[in-house]
């Protein structure tokens, strides 16, 4: 329950306030300045020149995370029984003319654990949690609560939600397009969630509305924090459905001074390819399948030829045989060394010219030819242009790219590949012709084909080590004319290759160049992460799967879902079976049981939906109602621009949303122009998206849309904080009393 306070309360904390911002600014100005004087200073030693540059990225990095903290820097307040009252707030600062008292702690911090878990039953030393509610720099509200249960006297408490007027204050706010984090209201078990410790899979379930994004976001600045050195290194993933959904929670992690997160979909994972192409719903699901896998393989297969009966080569008017049971053998021989196609092609190859120059000697009489002359005749005949030719016939280099190309646009080889795993429908539904464009659901299929073909890296690696040795010349170069120049200057002086050798020299050079981890991450199709977190996880196929946990080999990931929502036919209905084949059933659970988005009244009837889903689920508990019932009118009757209009003036300066099925929305779009504030969606572009007022066009069409129709129009009717319309193309879905 909050406590009244008077002004000389709010002047106290104004005055606290504004001192944190007058350290916010010197420490601003001071970075500022040493970043000047370090862009400043140029030549010196390489050394000097090395540290310069990471001086340079730390003061560039804690200028952006300064910035990034203006909004609400400080939000909070814990008063002990038995130890110094803390300021909570979204970064650390001290006091350095005082020993480095904390004056305002950052809210990952230890100490400001009580801030999201006290309760007067569990006050955990607490006497008093304090929110602090601002605007810009100017602090406008406080809300008390006092825990201790002695000093307020019992029986006028709240047990419920932390915070609980700062957290009514926050979810009744307009909605502005772009996610708010929500870091001074986080609440008791969601608390728990984002400090979870870092190893093994944690999954969230959690159903609309009760935070899991918001939850997965704040876990990762925790984590980023807690673990900053091991986590800075590899990176944070976070995994999102597609790019609208991206976009709308770009700028939480900024807002809480991180900026070291790879935020991509799976079909941004691998890189040089942009999945702009869209696939059938049917082709979508198909190659979902894990199965897919097990068809790529012997596609690859397919692709390792060998002649029937016999291929002929004519090498300088001699005609060389390559018989089938040779090329068999050298086959068998590649495909037993278990590397991928690309790499084994060596073997094969090398296996087959060793039986070119066997015959080609024999012909010329063997007897005659020392050993030099059989390996001149090997290396004639490996640069031979026909020999290479039959050659690639029969065990060609191979990229991810052209393959799937081939599968697809070739049905004899689909059917060649597939004939156990896929039907013919089922076959036909993923033709299409060479050359089109690669849909998302193509990725984790390249990505599959990229682990078989392997890397054929013998250029790249000539390449590499060209550069290498170029650098070290340079570099030695470099320490040549310094050891000149020192000894002029004082014979005394280490000589700068005692302490830097050309290697090493070269070494730093290259890291000059160097990006963060998460740039890095984002070109290098495969890096490694120190942790994945997957949002709308329940959207994934098996193929998905495949694709993220190939980048989290040490399985440090949590898993954000609600297996009621999904969409994807080859989505997620029980967590088990998606995370088996991976951890078996090593993994945690942690559930969200509290909707802080929709109000009571329009969960009433999502409930109803959710019903149709599975009759044993029920819909998280909302946390507030606004007295504002859902409307509902024939869509016949309604004309949806007015309606788009009327709602875009009763929400205020919010937003609204028309949702529609995927058939009508080049319709829709035509009759509502979209903006800024109003959008026009089909359910599965609103997946995990929020709008203040939403119209939803023509359910019944929703619902037979697809076979998960009933989890689509549960996601469609929990996307409002606000206001509910529902427009019905068919009789009324939701007739009152039934
Ligand atoms: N503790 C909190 N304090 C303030 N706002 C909160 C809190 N928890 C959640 N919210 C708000 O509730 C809304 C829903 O959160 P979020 O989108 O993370 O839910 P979700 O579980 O991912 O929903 P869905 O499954 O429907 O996508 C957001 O506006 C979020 O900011």
């Amino acid at each position: 329950m909050s406590a009244s306070h008077g002004d000389s309360d709010l002047e106290h904390e104004q005055a606290y306030v504004t001192k944190l911002y007058e350290m916010l600014d010197a420490e601003r100005d001071l970075t500022q300045r040493r970043l000047d004087e370090t862009l400043r200073l140029t030549g010196g030693t390489p050394q000097a020149r090395t540290e310069r540059d990471v001086a340079t990225a730390t003061y560039t990095e804690r200028l952006a995370q300064l910035g990034s903290v203006e909004q609400g820097l400080c939000f909070g307040r814990l008063d002990f029984h038995h130890q110094e009252t803390a300021y909570i707030g979204r970064l650390g600062l001290f006091d350095t003319e005082d020993d480095y008292r904390p004056l305002l702690v950052d809210w990952r911090a230890p100490v400001a654990r009580p801030f999201y878990l006290a309760t007067a039953a569990s006050p955990e030393g607490v006497r008093r949690r304090r929110h602090i509610r601002s605007l810009s720099r100017r602090v406008t509200g406080l809300d008390d609560e006092i825990l201790d249960l002695g000093e307020a006297g019992a029986g006028d408490h709240d047990l419920g939600l932390a915070g609980e007027a700062a957290l009514l204050a926050a979810l009744t706010q307009r909605r502005t397009g772009e996610m708010s984090d929500i870091v001074a209201t986080i609440q008791a078990e969601q608390d728990r969630i984002i400090r979870a410790g870092m190893n093994g899979v944690l999954v969230v379930q959690g159903g609309p509305g009760t935070g899991k994004t918001a939850v997965a976001l704040h876990r990762a600045a925790y984590l980023l924090y807690t673990f900053r050195q091991q986590l800075t290194k590899r990176g944070v993933l976070v995994i999102g459905p597609n790019s609208t959904f991206l976009r709308y929670i770009g700028q939480v992690l900024p807002s809480l001074g991180e900026t070291g997160v790879l935020l991509a979909t799976v079909g941004q994972l691998y890189p040089g390819i942009d999945a702009t192409g869209a696939d059938e719903r049917a082709a979508a699901e198909v190659k979902g399948r894990a199965v897919m896998a097990e068809v790529l393989a012997n596609a690859v297969k397919d692709r390792q030829a060998v002649p029937s009966p016999v291929l002929e080569i004519e090498v300088e008017r001699e005609i060389l045989r390559l018989d089938k049971r040779t090329c068999t053998d050298a086959r068998a021989k590649a495909r037993r060394s278990r590397r991928p196609h690309n790499q084994a092609r060596r073997i094969f190859v090398a296996e087959l010219l060793d039986a070119l120059t066997r015959q080609a000697a024999r012909r010329l009489g063997d007897h005659l030819l020392d050993a030099r002359d059989v390996g001149d005749i090997r290396a004639e005949l490996a640069e031979d242009k026909d020999v290479r030719r039959a050659l690639d016939e029969l065990w060609p280099v191979l990229t991810p790219e052209e393959v799937l190309d081939d599968l697809f646009a070739e049905p004899r080889r689909l059917a060649s590949a597939a004939s156990k795993q896929l039907s013919e429908d089922e076959r036909a539904s993923l033709r299409r012709d060479r050359g089109a464009e690669f849909t998302p659901a193509d990725v984790p299929l390249l990505d599959e084909l990229a682990e078989l073909l392997g890397w054929d890296d013998t250029e790249e690696r000539a390449a590499r080590a060209r550069e290498e040795r170029e650098q070290r010349a340079y570099a030695e170069g470099v320490l040549d004319i310094l050891e000149q120049d020192e000894e002029i200057i004082d014979p005394e002086l280490l000589r700068v290759s005692d302490v830097l050798d050309a290697e090493l020299f070269a070494e730093r050079q290259q890291a000059r160049s160097e990006l963060t981890a998460a740039q890095r991450a984002a070109q290098d199709r495969t890096w490694t992460f120190g942790h994945v977190i997957v949002d709308e996880a329940q959207e994934l196929s098996e193929m998905d799967w495949r694709t993220i946990m190939r980048r989290i080999p040490s399985r440090s990931m949590t898993v954000v879902g609600d297996v009621a929502q999904t969409g994807a036919e080859g989505g997620a209905s029980a967590w088990g079976d998606v995370l088996g084949p991976y951890v078996d059933d090593r993994w945690r659970l942690a559930e969200l049981t509290v909707n802080y988005r929709t109000p009571a009244e329009i969960m009433a009837l999502a409930a109803r939906a959710l019903e149709r889903v599975d009759p044993s689920l029920t819909v998280p508990t909302s946390v507030r109602s606004t007295g504002v019932a859902p409307w509902q009118v024939p869509l016949a009757a309604a004309d949806l621009a007015a309606v788009a209009r009327a709602e875009l003036s009763e929400v205020d300066g919010g937003t609204v949303a028309v949702l529609c099925p995927a058939e009508r929305l080049a319709g829709v779009r035509e009759v509502v122009a979209e903006d800024e504030r109003l959008s026009v969606l089909t359910v599965e572009l609103a997946k995990g998206l929020e709008f203040d007022s939403v119209v939803l066009v023509a359910p019944e069409e929703i619902v037979a849309e697809s076979p998960r129709g009933w989890n689509d129009l549960y996601v469609a009717l929990t996307r409002a904080t606000r206001r509910l319309g529902v427009l019905h193309a068919g009789s009324e879905p939701f007739p009152a009393g039934s």
